[in-house]
């Protein structure tokens, strides 16, 4: 053995100058110590096994730089990936420096079985072993390796000359490539068999390559018991390939561009052209990773694309092959998460505990390194720091005790133990449970909530349909379990986008009545998301309830015309002189053509008092099946029908009460079932707080006529589309910090307001352009939306293209200066192209609305008219904020038709004003 030891030595000149264990001369002062295999009688307990080494795989320190220097490679350099502090606590969170860094090395050696040489010097500790033929050169990190990296007076004698040599598969004749490292997996696997008891056979490729084992230390789960010292952590070093040919080309032949098909290492990084990949891979036992990688943690960034295999893999080879290699990829052991790179509650997992964790029934999705909290109670799940981001199965034992800052919530409210964000503070509000001061609630997996150390309880969260959409529109997790969902396909495609990270997140939102729900209704139309049961459910309700007060607003006006009527005709019969000579006011005819029977005048009276007791909804749905009949009976009287046909003078029907009133005895039905179109003309939708999401993608390419879509892939793209209403928000709308995730901001500002005046509890009245540009300016101003793109609808074009002859937009305060010469100007758009009065007007609230925007943010704004009840309008708009997410921010605005940039664009100086 000694034979065997002496030869995988440095050079003797080497080894007496840099690799001499702590100045001893002797060869022998080195210990070692080695494994063999068990071959006595069974024993009832696991005995630790190793598997042989090749020893000519062992991983050396050397200089990297001095093969970087090499020009002629046909395999990659490889570099240490960089580390910010050299003084890291290694991966027994001791300092890698000094006699104590010297003294545990020798005793790992000695107890691990590894064949290292060391001598501390300057503070550093070497770990050597020739890999003579491989012609590789490993480097040590933790023992001071990048110091020796840039001083070629300390490669090792024999280096030098194995720098030319080499035989190892995949690496050509005399072309090598240099590999630096912290300490080798190989190395780990030797230390922890020996230390550990219950260590497992590795799955390495035979004795090719020593196999790779992660065990579960002791002395890893025993060092970090304080969550900062996870951040100091020091482990294996991954390889890191760099490409010395051209950019883009293949990293063994340096042919091709990066436009060729490239296979990419799942360790270093390198990328390999068809020609080359099996080469520079060989058979692949741990997956896709260059023969020097194999044995090697791979990319953490990497770890979504293991297992799935790539197209030119199944070009080279059959399909067996490579789904052998790919199961390889996903199974072996070098390629498992490292548990103690994940951090629970303040506590890297053991191995136990991540073996726990992502086999239980609902584990984390796409894990990767990191800090996490979790709830063991509610089962919810999140980044240290951040709001939950999944529910996982509850009450495993991993990590440590919540800590009551974990999701660094600021909030009165406290979770089982951890005080929660803004987010779920709404999401409980949505449950209907009172979050009223100090309060300390006790969350159940199955979403029951109650007072800690209460047994009753406030509510079940999951049971709430608006806690879904509160969940989907703040980002929040929601249970995956099917009972909850509306529709399998819609979260299974969801899920599907949400992995691919393709979704967009679009915010909708705007003043009272700015029309933000007609638009939100007409895009599920337009992109074909079906209204759930539910929804239809409720919206009937509200289209019923909306119908029972139109014809409650009819009824009041047939009592105001029945009144006039009657004055009118005493004042008749006073003016025609009776047979007695003077005016008889009293035998004026009581029933007229305004009077109701007597059934129909107290179901009136009964309606006008329910509605002025604001109890109108309230009486849904049974009102639909008792009250239907007299729906139907009223709407064939007369008295009603006169009213009814002077509708026109009740200012206080809304618009779209001429949209239902003609069908209000079918609306009035029980088995009454809204339509599309219903939907859309409903004033309100089903919402929580104001907030409702839904999911979609853009068709194509039939509906792109008018836009040109440079992305072919647009039906994949997901969008989310958030609809908040602005009294949501609070006060200043703080709650906007809830949305920090979205990609475009739209605001909705109706173009019928400038003429129009809301008045507040103590009766001040305000114009409602001029409360619009107030939200505006707040919302864009917004610190939780600073670098966002916003795009502006001006809504209602329709509408103001009917008002602005008999309304001047000058009487709103903001909009003054609005002088347009009328007298030569037509009020529609004529054939020549002139635009319309409404169309100017547009223009000029756009140019103001653009101008304050970059006042107060120094960037572009976006606008568009809108115009909620037309299906293309609302597509338009849409698919304008999907041009601008494409454009990025420093791209300028680009004009969807003609008209509309030109005028957009324009100074309001020009032309159009007198
Ligand atoms: N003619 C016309 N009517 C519209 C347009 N957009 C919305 N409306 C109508 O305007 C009314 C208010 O629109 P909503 O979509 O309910 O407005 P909102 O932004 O949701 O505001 P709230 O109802 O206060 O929540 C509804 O009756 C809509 O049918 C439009 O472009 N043209
Ligand atoms: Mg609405």
């Amino acid at each position: 053995m000694t034979s065997v030891f002496r030869s995988i030595l440095p050079g003797s000149s080497a080894k007496n100058e840099d690799f001499d264990d702590g100045g001893a001369d002797d060869d022998f002062s080195v210990e070692y110590s080695f494994a063999m295999e068990y071959s006595g009688p069974p024993v009832s307990h696991d005995i630790p096994q190793v598997v042989p080494i090749d020893i000519r795989r062992i991983p050396t320190a050397s200089v990297a730089a001095r093969a970087v220097v090499l020009k002629d490679f046909s395999v990659p350099v490889i570099h240490p990936v960089a580390k910010s502090d050299q003084s890291k606590k290694n991966v027994l969170g001791e300092s890698s420096s000094g006699s104590e860094a010297a003294e545990r090395s020798s005793k790992l050696a000695r107890s691990g079985g590894r064949v290292y040489s060391r001598k501390p010097e300057n503070g550093s500790d070497a770990e050597v072993a020739p890999e003579a033929r491989d012609g590789y050169v490993r480097n040590s990190k933790e023992s001071g390796g990048t110091q020796s990296s840039s001083d070629g007076s300390r490669l090792p004698d024999d280096a030098s000359h194995l720098l030319g040599s080499s035989d190892v598969e995949g690496v050509d004749e005399g072309r090598i490539a240099a590999v630096t490292c912290d300490r080798s997996p190989h190395a780990k696997t030797m230390e922890a068999s020996s230390e550990n008891s219950s260590c497992d056979e590795s799955s390495g490729p035979g004795n090719r390559m020593p196999a790779v084992t992660f065990r579960d230390s002791p002395s890893v789960d025993s060092v970090y018991q304080e969550s900062d010292e996870y951040e100091n952590v020091d482990f294996p070093e991954r390889p890191v390939a760099l490409n010395v040919g051209k950019k883009g080309s293949c990293y063994k032949c340096h042919k091709g561009n990066r436009f060729a098909e490239k296979e990419i290492c799942l360790v270093c990084g390198a990328k390999y052209c068809k020609n080359c990949l099996l080469r520079a891979m060989g058979d692949m036992p741990e997956g896709r990773k260059c023969i020097t990688c194999i044995g090697y943690q791979i990319d953490e960034s990497r770890r979504g694309s293991l297992g799935k295999s790539s197209g030119m893999l199944k070009k080279l080879l059959a399909s067996d092959t490579v789904n052998k290699i790919m199961s390889s990829e996903l199974s072996c052991e070098a390629n498992q998460l490292p548990s103690h790179l994940i951090c629970v509650n303040g506590r890297p997992l053991s191995i136990g505990e991540l073996v726990k964790l992502q086999s239980s029934p609902n584990p984390p999705k796409k894990l990767k390194p990191g800090k996490y909290w979790y709830d063991k109670v509610s089962g919810f799940w999140g980044k240290e720091g951040e709001k939950p981001s999944q529910i996982i199965t509850a009450e495993l034992a991993i990590g440590s005790r919540i800590a009551e800052v974990a999701s660094n919530g600021d909030t009165n409210v406290l979770i089982n133990n951890r005080r929660i964000t803004k987010a779920e503070l709404w999401m409980l509000q949505a449950a209907g449970i009172n979050c009223e001061g100090n309060i300390h609630f006790w969350l159940t997996a199955d979403g029951s909530c109650m007072h800690e150390g209460m047994n009753n309880t406030l509510g079940h969260l999951w049971a709430r349909k608006r806690v879904k959409i509160v969940c989907a529109a703040l980002s929040l997790p929601y249970p995956s379990d099917t009972l909850f969902s509306d529709s399998v396909e819609d979260d299974k495609a969801a899920a599907v986008a949400r992995d691919q990270k393709m979704m967009n997140k679009i915010l909708l939102v705007g003043c009272d009545h700015s029309g933000t729900s007609t638009i939100f209704k007409q895009a599920k139309i337009v992109y074909g998301v079906p209204f759930s049961e539910d929804e239809k459910q409720s919206i009937k309700f509200v289209i019923q309830r909306n119908v029972y007060s139109y014809i409650g607003l009819l009824l009041e006006g047939r009592a105001r015309f029945e009144e006039d009527y009657m004055v009118e005709m005493r004042r008749q019969q006073a003016d025609e002189p009776g047979p007695s000579g003077s005016g008889d006011s009293g035998s004026v005819d009581e029933s007229n053509i305004y009077s109701l029977s007597r059934k129909l005048k107290s179901f009136s009276d009964w309606l006008l008092q329910t509605m002025d007791s604001g109890n109108l909804e309230l009486i849904f749905p049974a009102a639909t099946q008792m009250y239907s009949p007299l729906i139907a009976e009223l709407w064939k009287d007369k008295a009603f029908q006169a009213t009814y046909s002077r509708r026109n003078e009740l200012h206080s029907l809304p618009k779209a009460a001429n949209y239902f009133l003609d069908r209000a005895v079918e609306i009035a039905q029980n088995d009454y079932e809204p339509t599309q179109m219903d939907i859309l003309h409903a004033e309100g939708i089903t919402s929580s707080n104001g907030v409702a999401s839904m999911e979609f993608s853009f068709p194509k390419p039939s509906l792109d006529c008018y836009m040109e879509s440079t992305d072919q892939n647009d039906s994949a793209v997901r969008y989310q589309l958030i609809r908040v209403h602005l009294s949501s928000l609070g006060e200043n709308c703080k709650w906007l910090e809830m949305f920090e995730d979205v990609d475009l901001v739209v605001l909705c500002v109706s173009l019928t307001d400038y003429d129009e005046y809301h008045e507040d509890i103590n009766g001040v009245r305000t114009n409602k352009m001029v409360a619009s540009k107030n939200a505006f300016e707040s919302i864009v101003t917004h610190p939780t939306l600073c670098d966002k793109n916003f795009l502006l609808i001006l809504n209602k074009l329709d509408l103001l293209e009917e008002k602005i002859e008999d309304a001047p937009l000058k009487r709103c305060p903001w909009l003054e200066d609005f002088n347009p010469v009328t007298s030569i100007q037509p009020h529609r758009a004529n054939s020549k192209g002139n635009p319309s009065l409404a169309q100017r007007a547009f223009y000029f609230v756009a140019v103001k609305f653009k101008r304050l925007f970059a006042s107060l943010t120094d960037r572009k704004l976006f606008v568009i008219s809108g115009m909620g009840l037309e299906a293309v309008s609302v597509d338009m708009a849409l698919r304008y904020g999907r041009e601008i997410l494409k454009w990025n921010d420093e791209m300028q605005p680009v004009s969807m038709n003609e008209s509309s940039c030109e005028s957009i664009t324009m100074d309001p100086s020009a032309s159009l004003y007198s």
